[in-house]
């Protein structure tokens, strides 16, 4: 029988997140994918935890055992092969140094983005208090870049609480990523994002009108997956910040009020004919 409907497109670029699951969709690997979706690429998922989360917090979490953590990778990797990671929820240290030694196996040239999450958007924790240094000395060295949010970006410089953000990205741009993106989600005023490269001095702006609205579960895991599908897709790092925050701050305005606390982005905000 012969169709006149057009073949399907593949997608082209491979996206792998190594990240936890947030039951209530909003964050994690659920946001990280639906992101994948939403901006063309194919999504893999390595997961690294399972946590118990809503609106209102992380009631509990469960690391996987390092082997689960390993086994997913390998399977992903070595059939279908990857164009670019992102890392998210990482707990313990152990399995901090298990993924950066699954790292070191990608081929070289693939960008992996990799989102230091150390608590929720509640202030829960996500990652194991003795853990931050397994973060730092262990992981950005891998990074193409490294996306901290303010609290993040002090924890793993060591700096002072009020440090201003272009000082505590070169701190961390001294740890060995490529690039240091220092989030401006948790400043009031417009929320400005700043990308160091690691040979730079200054760092390059990245502003957004702040979107008076209160459901930005998941605004952090959506980034750096969009920042990892773009790199996928071609782009230079600072092309694929703007275009990364472009979609994360549509979504933000778009967000949605589900459950009693913080409600989700909405990932399909590019979908919506009224938006
Ligand atoms: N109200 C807002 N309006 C527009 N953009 C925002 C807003 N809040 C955060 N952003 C942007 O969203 C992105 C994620 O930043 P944020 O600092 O919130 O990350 P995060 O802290 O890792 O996320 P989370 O707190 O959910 O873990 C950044 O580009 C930031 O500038
Ligand atoms: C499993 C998991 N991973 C990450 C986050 C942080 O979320 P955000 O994207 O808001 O920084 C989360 N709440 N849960």
């Amino acid at each position: 029988m012969t169709t006149s409907a057009p073949e399907p497109v593949l997608p082209t670029a491979r996206v792998l997140t190594v990240a936890g699951s947030d039951s209530g969709g909003g964050a994690g690997i659920q946001a990280d994918l639906k992101t994948m979706l939403a901006l063309g690429v194919h999504g893999m998922s390595v997961l690294t935890a399972v946590t118990a989360q809503n609106s209102l917090g992380v009631q509990d979490y469960w690391p996987l055992p390092v082997e689960a953590v390993s086994g997913q990778f390998r399977s992903v990797v070595d059939d279908i092969g990857v164009d670019a990671v992102k890392t998210g929820m990482l707990p313990t240290a152990e399995v901090i140094e298990t993924v950066a030694g699954l790292l070191q196996t990608l081929p070289p040239g693939v960008p992996v983005v990799v989102d230091p999450v150390c608590a929720s958007k509640h202030g829960d924790p996500l990652l194991a208090a003795d853990a931050v240094a397994a973060l730092r000395e262990l992981l950005l060295p891998h990074a193409t870049v490294v996306t901290p949010n303010l609290p993040e970006a002090v924890l793993l410089s060591g700096l002072p609480e009020y440090t201003p953000p272009a000082e505590l990205a070169r701190a961390l741009a001294g740890a060995g990523p490529g690039w240091v993106l220092v989030k401006g989600g948790h400043r009031s005023g417009p929320p400005t994002d700043l990308l160091l490269g690691a040979d730079a001095d200054e760092p390059l702006p990245f502003t957004a009108e702040r979107a008076d609205n209160r459901h930005t579960h998941g605004t952090g895991c959506t980034l750096a997956s969009a920042l990892a599908s773009r790199l996928a897709l071609g782009d230079d790092v600072p092309t694929a910040v703007a275009r990364a925050k472009d979609y994360t701050t549509g979504g933000i305005v778009a967000g949605f009020a589900l459950g009693a606390g913080i409600g989700p982005v909405d990932h399909l905000w590019r979908l919506r004919p009224h938006l």
